[in-house]
């Protein structure tokens, strides 16, 4: 038996498919299987990267350009709702907000005033009365609808709006932050910059059964996250929520260098399949608090269109010291408005001699 094998290996060859030196090659740190046949076809099947990677060159400029154009062409419906009002508040978030902003806070005594926590530090409570949701819907569906120009939040949703440009900021959200979330967030979060919250990029997040319908895991770009649910009816699609966004070390391949396929090391999460995660239900009104470096998505729904009001909160004391997103010091590119949310120390050097001159 052991002669017949090795005489037929003798007079019978035998063949790869050359695909085994191109095709199916699985990066294991991104569980993703490639095809990598030359840089020609590698650059072009990831074309969509380079697509992103202009978008997002230019998105400063080109952000701003649509503010300029959504002022002067858009017409609001409901232009009341672009400045904060109490009336819009729910009762019990302004009694939380106000204990927080009193002289004898603790956090233990918050915690008294927060229903449960549905999972580690995530925070939830009332925010908003109803009918200011369905007006600011009825806004946002108005802007949907008009022909101003609109940018979207990030690459993963893609029917959001973003509330900088329809300028929210200056009448609504950035009073909300300062009078209101931040004496909840110092209390609840003082280890992750809820103390010094100094800007915030906002957003509203749309989903529907003929356009996006879940979000995928994700960390924010934010150091507290608030996010409120605004309607209108839907089922499922609840919030799940994982680990902390881990910080290991795994060979990451830059895209940027084909000749060399250079090499560096940087953070990765755990994957979602490793992750044991908990759902938590969001009812409309509501809000859900939590750190944004706290792994997250939003499962799909199954009827309906589910809107939510996204804050991402920024301290620039803490994301000067490392970036969020790399988890490396930042090396700072100008930006317009808030940008990012982070400063540069030289630039309050220049501001204070300025103010003193
Ligand atoms: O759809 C949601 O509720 C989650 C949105 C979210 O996490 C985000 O936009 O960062
Ligand atoms: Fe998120």
């Amino acid at each position: 038996c052991q002669v017949m094998k090795s005489e037929k290996y003798e007079f019978q060859k035998y063949y790869y498919c050359a695909c085994f030196t191109t095709d199916n090659i699985f990066l294991d740190e991104y569980k993703l299987h490639v095809r990598f046949a030359s840089e020609q076809q590698f650059r072009q099947d990831f074309s969509p990267i380079n697509q992103e990677v202009d978008r997002r060159k230019c998105f400063g400029r080109t952000s701003v350009e649509r503010a300029a154009a959504i002022r002067d062409i858009y017409q609001p419906l409901h232009p009341h709702v672009y400045h904060l009002q109490e009336s819009f508040l729910a009762p019990k978030f302004k009694h939380i907000a106000e204990y927080c902003s009193g002289p004898n806070a603790s956090k233990e005594g918050l915690l008294e005033l927060l229903d449960e926590v549905p999972a580690p530090k995530v925070y939830r409570f009332p925010v908003f009365e109803r009918q200011f949701c369905e007006e600011l819907l009825q806004e946002l569906e108005h802007f949907e609808q008009s022909a101003a120009p609109k940018g979207r939040p990030n690459t993963m949703n893609h029917y959001g709006i973003l509330l900088n440009e329809l300028h929210f900021d200056q009448g609504f959200i950035t009073p909300f932050r300062e009078r209101y979330l931040h004496p909840i967030t110092a209390l609840l979060y003082p280890d992750w910059g809820g103390h010094c919250l100094d800007t915030q990029k906002a957003f509203v997040v749309k989903y529907d059964m003929n356009e996006d319908l879940d979000l995928s895991y994700h960390y924010d770009n934010a150091e507290i996250t608030l996010n409120v649910s605004l309607g209108k009816d839907f089922t499922e699609g609840n919030l799940y929520f994982g680990d902390m966004r881990q910080v290991c070390l795994i060979v990451h391949i830059c895209y940027c260098s084909f000749s060399c396929l250079m090499h560096y090391c940087c953070p990765l999460q755990v994957p979602l399949s490793e992750s044991e995660c908990t759902e938590v239900q969001h009812k409309v009104t509501e809000g859900l608090l939590h750190r944004g470096q706290h792994m997250h998505g939003a499962l799909p729904i199954a009827s309906g269109q589910r809107w939510n009001l996204i804050i991402w909160m920024r301290a620039s004391q803490v994301r000067n010291q490392l970036c969020p997103m790399c988890q490396r010091k930042p090396s700072l590119l100008e930006g317009e408005g808030y940008a990012d949310g982070f400063t540069c120390q030289s630039d309050s050097l220049v501001n204070a001699s300025c103010s003193l001159a």
